[in-house]
Order: structure tokens, then C-alpha cells, then sequence
């Protein structure tokens, strides 16, 4: 019995799962639905320490895993997939990420770590819809993943060894399987039990919904809006408009003709609600929802209402709001923060986002507020929205009014610059170098961790003077400090200091390119041969053109991004050879060049 019609749909798709596992492929066959089977070849290594969050790791995993299959079944068996499933399960405790044991002491040191205690569950999941044009494959990904808390019961050795000498821990991600022996060490489950198992497959027909089975306008329409539009990935069908009668395309009129109608533009609703969430997240994080609810806080409504000083009754409001957006849990007990709230929204939290949240908040929103006003009369606010903010930010005095905007936009940058700092400083091999310059390096986030990673490089961070005089206030304490120098100075006007590797990070990708050609004429002319450019910018698909993080950049970039291709041109053209490129996965990757 199929319960979700979207399951019906796909009876005529070549749907692929790529896993091994026998419970993902269980548990989809109860579904009802149609599949084959192509484990996946892609090995289980990435950098764990270069995500952000465990579950950011458990999606990449389950992304690469679902793209190996469907280039593999595309170009070796010319049997392009229409879907290919991909999905990852990990455990999470203090912050370790568990696996597969490897064997029967790494089983009992997770079982170990896992006995008493609440961990995490986390399954990221890719659906990765195929294409052709020509003889190319075209991909477009949908990624999502689910959090389960499980709590196991104390083990004592006895039970340890009788579990890990059964056998059943060795194939299942911490080293057990609830739905077998393993569910005797389990105490309590809050969330998708089919999640801890390998496949949460409750949010999976959500997500197919979504793509295949949109709901209608009304329902939709009081409903706060899915963060991310799916449009691309729905049903051609729906989208070109020829769905038959019965999926709500035609309709019969009163006199009994028969009207057609064009099909739900459902990316557009989202794109005309978008705001409200943004604006939820923004007013949560203003009033500290997510600082009173930090360290597994589970409140009721009053109770945050009486910590952040709102009414109880607004405070309702808001709390659903952040719980749609899947910022918030709720509980029998109350609210408690996600994994994903309690990473990047609490304010002490080391990849907190409050800074970069707050600018947009006071500063980007107004701005965009006035769009209207700019679009009619040009001015500063058109100014900063073509993407020229990071040329003359800090020179314009009417953009930059006071110390507090500058500091503002300062913990903004330093923000954002925590996501990729650790994945750039690791993206190459740079010991040879023993100095490096960060050109417009802000608050010094990538100089330290660049100072972390090669303990013999001395990094100076080259900055306007305002800046310079207001970066000690984000120094991490007791860090490399002796590595890092701060040194005032325009790099547009003024000499650049010598250094065997330059730095560009401050949005290269947002300059304009005359900005950019200039600076990098000065850089080349600076740099010995020998010497190196480091460029962290967002690298964008050479096909589409469109960057894996997804940024929008329409919004924030003048000139658009470039392709591997493009930085090696523009590379090449100011005296650069040896040109190499690494995707880090996050918000920035990495390019290097040798003068
Ligand atoms: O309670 C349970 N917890 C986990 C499992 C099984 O554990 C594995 C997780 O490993 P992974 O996500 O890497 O998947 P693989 O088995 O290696 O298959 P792929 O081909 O997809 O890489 C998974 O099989 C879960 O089902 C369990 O059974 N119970």
C-alpha cells in the first residue's frame, strides 16, 4: 500500500538508490517504491574537520556518494538515472563524529562513549535528479538531512562484549543497530526512529512532495515558507503545464468549459514569502531566543517570554515561526534549540552568525527596504546593492557613518570568515612560504588559522587604519599571536608590505573587474617569482555557471563569479602560471597561483 502519491509518480522514473545498505533498500521498498540498486564507490573520506557541522559532513558524504552513481551509470552504461538517492548515517557525541567501527575495539570504544548518555543521529540525504543535454549529464541536488537523539541505557562490560561479539555492530554507524539486538541498549528516541535505522524516510516523501506533489496555493499561503526553493527540481510536467485534469491543471468552469490554467509558480510564492522567514530568524536572534534556549534548554513559551522580556503571546507566534523554519524543536516540555540553532545562533557559540545576522538586520534590511527609492533615484543604496560595497565601503563616509557601523559590518565579515577560514588555510600545501600578506584581511580570522596550520609562517594582515585600530577586539586569545602582525595602510593607495604569499579573500569575487585588474597588477608587480597569490573566492560550475554554495550572487556580486578557466585567465594575464583550484565545500574555495 503506497500512503504518499508521490510514490505513484515516480512508478515511471528510473529512480537509483546508491547504497549498500540493506536497510535503506528495505525500507524504501515498504515505501512502494521503485528502484534499483547501485552502491555507490565513492570511499567514505572527507575531512570531517573541514565542515562546519556533522550533518554539513553526513550530506557532503551522501551527495558524493549519489553523483559517483549517477556519472557512473551515465557514462559507463549510457543508462542515465532520472533520480539517484544517496544517504548517510553518523552518530554524534561530544562532538566526535562515529562511523562504521572498524573493528571490534573501535565498536566497544564507541559503545563505550554512547553508554549512558543522549547522542545524535544524523542522516543527510541526496536526491540527485539527472538529465541530459547532448550526450552531458546534467545534475541538479537536492540535499536534506534529519536529527534523531537517542539515548542508550549504562552498558555494563558484560552486555558490551556480548553485543560487539554478536556480530551486528560492524556494518551500522556508531556501532549499533536499533532495530535489531542494538534496540536492547536503547532507552529513548526523540524523532524518526527509520533516521537512527538509515533513511528518514518520513522527511524523504516530504521533500518528493514538495518536488512532485506541490500543495495547493491556499494551503500554502499562511504558511511560513520553506527556506529553500525547490522549483527546479519539481516534475517537468508541472512545471511546463501539461499535468492532465486530475492534477489540478484544467478545471471545469460554472457554464461547463473547460478553462486551462497555467501551473502553481511555486519558486515564485517562496520567492514572495521569503522575507517573513528572514525576518523570523532575524527578530529571534535580535531578542536572544536562542541564547535562553543554548545548552539544551527546553522552555515553554512563558518561560521565554519572561526571559526576553515579550509577550507571551507574541513570543508563541515567534517560537512556531523558528519551529517551521527548523530552527527551534518542539517538545511535550516546550522549545529547544536545533543542532543547527545551537551551532551558529546562540551569541557565544564559535561559529555564531549574531554579528553577520545583526548587520543584515539593522543594515542590509533597511537598505533593502529603500530599493524602491534607490532603483528611482540612484544613490547609495543602488550603490551598495550593485555589488560595489567592498570597493568603497569603508571610504564612504555616509555608508560608514560611525565606529559602531564599521564595527558592525566588521563582526559581519568575521562571521562569515569563520565558515571557510580552516578549510582555505588547509586547502593547499603552504609550507614553503615563511611570510604571507592577508590584503583587506579585516579581522585576521584567516591569518590565525593560517598561523595555526603552518606554525612557521609569520602573516600580516594589511588593512585600512579604522580597521586596523578595531581588529584586537576579535583576536582569539592565546592564539599564534606572536605569528600575526596587523599593519595599517589602503591597498589601493598605498605600498604593499613584502611577503612570499599574497592573500586576497575580502569578496575578490565582488570587486569590479577594474578594481580587481588593478589590484592584481599591484600584487604581481610586488611578487618574486616563486612567490604565490592566494585567492579565496567562490568557484563556479564551469557548465552552469552557478557555485555549489549556492550563493546568490546576483545579489551581491558585480561581476558574477569565475570558473576555473576564468581565474586562470585573469591569472595568467597578470604574470601567474601554475594555477590550482580547490573546492572546499564551504562558502569560499581556494585558488593558488604561482608568480
Ligand atoms: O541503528 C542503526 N544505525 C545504523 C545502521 C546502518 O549503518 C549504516 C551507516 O553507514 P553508511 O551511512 O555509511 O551506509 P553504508 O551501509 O556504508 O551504505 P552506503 O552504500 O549507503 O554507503 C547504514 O547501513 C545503516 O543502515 C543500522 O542498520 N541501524
Amino acid at each position: 500500500m503506497v500512503l504518499y502519491p508521490v510514490i505513484g509518480k515516480l512508478v515511471h522514473k528510473r529512480v537509483v538508490l546508491a547504497s549498500a545498505s540493506p536497510r535503506r533498500r528495505e525500507i524504501l521498498n515498504q515505501a512502494g517504491l521503485r528502484f534499483e540498486v547501485v552502491p555507490s564507490r565513492f570511499k567514505e573520506k572527507l575531512d570531517k574537520s573541514s565542515f562546519p557541522t556533522p550533518y554539513a559532513y553526513a550530506i557532503e558524504t551522501a551527495k558524493q556518494k549519489a553523483l559517483e552513481v549517477a556519472h557512473r551509470m551515465h557514462s559507463k552504461d549510457s543508462r542515465t538515472a532520472d533520480l539517484v538517492i544517496g544517504a548517510d548515517t553518523i552518530v554524534t557525541i561530544a562532538g566526535l563524529i562515529l562511523e562504521k567501527p572498524v573493528d571490534k575495539q573501535d565498536a566497544y570504544r564507541m559503545l563505550s562513549r554512547l553508554s549512558g548518555k543522549e547522542h545524535s543521529v544524523f542522516t543527510g540525504v541526496t536526491i540527485v535528479h539527472c538529465s541530459r543535454a547532448g550526450r552531458q549529464l546534467q545534475t541538479e541536488v537536492l540535499e536534506f538531512y534529519e536529527e534523531t537523539r537517542v539515548t542508550f541505557s549504562e552498558l555494563s562490560e558484560e552486555m558490551l562484549w556480548a553485543y560487539i561479539h554478536s556480530g551486528e555492530p560492524m556494518d551500522k554507524a556508531g556501532g549499533y543497530g536499533i532495530q535489531a539486538l542494538g534496540g536492547m541498549l536503547v532507552e529513548h528516541v526523540r524523532g524518526d526512529f527509520l533516521n537512527v535505522v538509515g533513511f528518514p524516510l518520513n522527511h524523504f516523501c516530504k521533500k518528493l512532495s514538495q518536488l512532485y506533489c506541490p500543495p495547493t496555493p491556499d494551503a500554502h499561503q499562511e504558511s511560513i515558507p520553506a527556506v529553500g526553493s525547490v522549483e527546479k527540481l519539481r516534475d517537468p510536467e508541472t512545471l511546463t503545464g501539461q499535468a492532465n485534469a486530475g492534477e489540478g491543471v484544467q478545471q471545469t468552469a460554472c457554464n461547463g468549459t473547460v478553462e486551462s490554467q497555467p501551473p502553481c509558480p511555486w519558486g515564485l510564492l517562496d520567492l514572495i514569502h521569503g522575507f517573513k522567514g528572514s525576518k523570523v530568524l532575524l527578530t529571534a536572534c535580535k531578542l536572544k531566543v536562542f541564547d535562553v534556549l543554548k545548552d539544551g534548554a527546553v522552555l515553554s513559551a512563558a518561560d521565554v517570554a519572561a526571559k526576553i522580556d515579550a509577550s507571551v503571546h507574541g513570543t508563541e507566534w515567534l517560537l512556531e515561526g523558528c519551529a517551521e523554519l527548523g530552527l527551534l524543536l518542539r517538545c511535550a516540555q516546550g522549545y529547544r534549540n536545533t543542532e543547527l540553532a545551537s551551532v551558529f545562533l546562540a551569541s557565544d557559540a564559535e561559529y555564531s552568525l549574531q554579528g553577520f545576522i545583526t548587520l543584515c538586520n539593522n543594515h542590509t534590511w533597511d537598505l533593502f527596504t529603500h530599493l524602491e527609492t534607490a532603483v528611482r533615484e540612484g544613490g547609495d543604496q543602488l550603490r551598495l546593492l550593485s555589488g560595489r560595497q567592498t570597493e568603497d565601503l569603508f571610504k564612504d563616509p555616509v555608508l560608514i557613518g560611525s565606529e559602531e557601523m564599521l564595527l558592525q559590518w566588521m563582526r559581519g565579515a568575521h562571521d562569515l570568515a569563520k565558515l571557510s577560514a580552516q578549510a582555505l588555510a588547509k586547502a593547499f600545501d603552504l609550507s614553503r612560504f615563511k611570510s604571507a600578506c592577508h590584503l583587506g584581511g579585516c579581522t585576521g580570522t584567516l591569518a590565525y588559522r593560517l598561523a595555526q596550520a603552518y606554525p612557521h609562517l609569520q602573516v600580516t594582515v594589511f588593512d585600512l587604519p579604522k580597521v586596523i585600530e578595531l581588529a584586537p577586539s576579535f583576536h582569539p586569545c592565546g592564539w599564534q599571536a606572536a605569528q600575526v602582525s596587523f599593519l595599517a595602510g589602503d591597498i589601493f593607495q598605498d605600498g604593499l608590505p613584502e611577503a612570499e604569499l599574497y592573500i586576497l579573500s575580502r569578496d575578490p569575487y565582488s570587486w569590479p573587474d577594474d578594481v580587481l585588474q588593478q589590484l592584481l597588477s599591484k600584487v604581481s608587480e610586488i611578487c618574486k617569482p616563486g612567490c604565490a597569490l592566494l585567492i579565496a573566492g567562490p568557484v563556479l560550475d564551469e557548465e552552469r555557471q552557478t557555485t555549489r554554495a549556492q550563493i546568490p550572487m546576483l545579489l551581491r556580486a558585480h561581476s558574477g563569479g569565475r570558473t576555473t578557466q576564468g581565474y586562470e585567465r585573469l591569472l595568467r594575464a597578470h604574470g601567474f602560471h601554475d594555477v590550482r583550484v580547490v573546492r572546499t565545500g564551504g562558502l569560499l574555495d581556494a585558488v593558488l597561483a604561482t608568480r
